[in-house]
């Protein structure tokens, strides 16, 4: 079984169609370059209570841009884009869980120590012209973390779907997956039968 994050909603719909699949995490986006990016009032119409942890996922965030969120919403966990200093610093600053995303192209890009974060994003390097550093439906080679010695919590992301998840989690080893573009029927539309197989197809693995 592996643990599974649905990340990039949108609407309380598809919020409630990923608690009631029972997924192990919800994620929103606050890059503003996302076909899945939310405002504060976006956010605030979802209604997001506790039943599933929340993350909320930044790129390079000013402390400002967490404050503004963090006033209409509890998180209990930061997926951040940017460095392991950075995230240290919004770690100490807003007492939240951070995951620091990492892009992966092989083995050599794999964290050695827990960088005194509380886990990692382990996705793929953007593809070149990429407009932002992840959820962009593509994986990479699975297989180069077949001998690597995890530090510290783990998911696994990019380009993974109902269809492919089990073999991702096969090959990696992965004990939490998370999707964003493979549950969704255009970029930033999610689908909630996707949605529900996505999480079935994870708890299965
Ligand atoms: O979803 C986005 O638009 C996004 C923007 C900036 C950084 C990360 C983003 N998404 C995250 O990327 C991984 C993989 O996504 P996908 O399944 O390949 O679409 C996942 O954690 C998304 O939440």
């Amino acid at each position: 079984m592996a643990r599974a994050k649905i990340c990039g909603l949108r609407t309380r719909e598809t919020w409630l169609a990923a608690t009631d699949a029972g997924a192990d995490w919800v994620g929103f986006v606050f890059f503003p370059r996302s076909p899945r990016f939310l405002t504060t009032e976006a956010l605030k119409a979802i209604g997001a209570d506790a039943r599933v942890p929340r993350v909320g996922l930044f790129v390079d965030p000013e402390p400002a841009a967490i404050e503004a969120v963090l006033k209409v919403q509890d998180l209990e966990f930061l997926q951040i884009y940017a460095g392991a200093e950075a995230c240290r610093a919004m770690r100490a600053r807003f007492g939240a869980k951070v995951w620091r995303a990492v892009g992966v192209a092989s083995a050599a890009d794999l964290p050695r120590d827990d960088e005194g974060l509380d886990g990692f994003l382990i996705e793929s390097k953007p593809p070149r012209g990429a407009d932002r550093p992840g959820g962009n439906a593509t994986a990479f080679d699975w297989a180069v973390m077949q001998r690597w010695q995890a530090p510290a919590p783990w998911l696994l992301a990019g380009g993974l779907t109902p269809a492919n998840v089990a073999a991702a989690v096969r090959a990696s080893g992965a004990a939490a997956v998370d999707v964003s573009s493979g549950v969704e029927s255009a970029p930033g539309e999610k689908s909630v039968p996707l949605i529900r197989d996505f999480v079935a197809a994870a708890h299965a693995a």
